[in-house]
């Protein structure tokens, strides 16, 4: 019998996980799996959980969370070979992944797509020692869109940041240094991003052009934020067209690494990741992701 292991994150989006996983535990066991349900009770309990799926030999691993779990399980799954396929059930507030991979944000919805027979190698990113799933941001404003309550995201979407991005005017921008693909960027920056997938923070047209597996990061640079900017940038964001802003660069690159003098804390795939310096790397179609079948 195929085994599948169900990681599920009771604290996710709005607590509502632990409704939904009968109804996984049904639908795989429909589908031909013995299914072992695993519920984290801190950070990191994901990975341990995934890193024992892959050493046991099971067939499938299914995060039931936000991208915070997501980011955890791919971590545990990364590195082991052979690896199990991954399913989605997407219950944070943002889930970018799902978004970025068309999985139904609609919880019933999603849980039926894990008997699909469609599956996608998805990329993922290295940074430093770790992997992730979606983005990478850096910079003031990334500070700042981390401190964005769980409550705020449930109550605003992605409109939160926007509430928050807009107190970020009184903060300097931060000295970075960027190298990438033999070039290098020198300035002061209030938000650098280097994303995986076309939706950041909710946003789907943040990066349209980022598609789950071109082997690509695509990143952007805002140079300057200014009360006048702050209003065409959100407006270039919602319409797909920010890497054309003229306050923003945009470069794709397969490595790159980003310094600074001061201390710069980052967030990885929504969560509070390491301190700058930081060298991030492609993983070109690492993870085999279940997605819904075409139509
Ligand atoms: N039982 C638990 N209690 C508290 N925190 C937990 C527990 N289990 C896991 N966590 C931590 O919660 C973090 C956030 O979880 P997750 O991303 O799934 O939810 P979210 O923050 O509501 O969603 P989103 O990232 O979409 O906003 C994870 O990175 C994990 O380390």
């Amino acid at each position: 019998m195929k085994q599948a292991m169900i990681i599920i994150n009771p604290t996710s989006g709005k607590e509502d996980a632990p409704q939904h996983v009968r109804n996984v535990e049904e639908v795989l066991h429909d589908a031909g799996y013995n299914v072992t349900v695993k519920e984290t009770a801190k950070e990191g309990d994901a990975t341990h959980f995934c890193i024992t799926a892959c050493e046991n030999g099971y067939d499938l691993v299914v995060s039931i969370g936000g991208d915070g779990t997501l980011n955890e399980t791919i971590n545990g799954l990364s590195d082991q070979d052979p690896r199990p396929k991954l399913g989605v059930v997407p219950l944070g507030t943002v889930n970018d992944f799902a978004r970025a991979l068309q999985i139904p944000l609609n919880p019933a919805e999603a849980i039926q797509t894990l008997t699909s027979t469609r599956v996608k190698n998805v990329d993922m990113g290295r940074l430093n020692g770790r992997v992730f799933a979606n983005v990478v941001a850096t910079g003031s404003l990334a500070e700042t869109l981390s401190s964005v309550s769980s409550d705020d995201k449930s109550k605003f979407g992605a409109l939160a940041y926007f509430k928050e991005g807009i107190k970020d005017l009184r903060n300097p921008a931060q000295p970075l240094v960027i190298h990438h693909d033999g070039e290098t960027w020198e300035g002061h920056s209030p938000l650098f991003l280097a994303a995986l997938t076309n939706s950041v923070g909710g946003f789907e047209k943040l990066a349209p052009d980022a598609t789950v597996d071109d082997g690509l990061l695509h990143c952007f640079i805002i140079k300057d934020l200014t009360v006048l900017n702050t209003i065409t940038i959100g407006i270039s964001l919602l319409v797909g067209s920010l890497k054309d802003h003229k306050d923003v660069v945009y470069f794709t690159a397969k490595n790159l690494s980003v310094h600074s003098v001061e201390s710069v804390r980052t967030n990885v795939d929504g969560e509070e990741g390491p301190p700058l310096p930081i060298e991030l790397s492609i993983i070109p179609r690492h993870i085999q992701v279940i997605v819904p079948e075409e139509d």
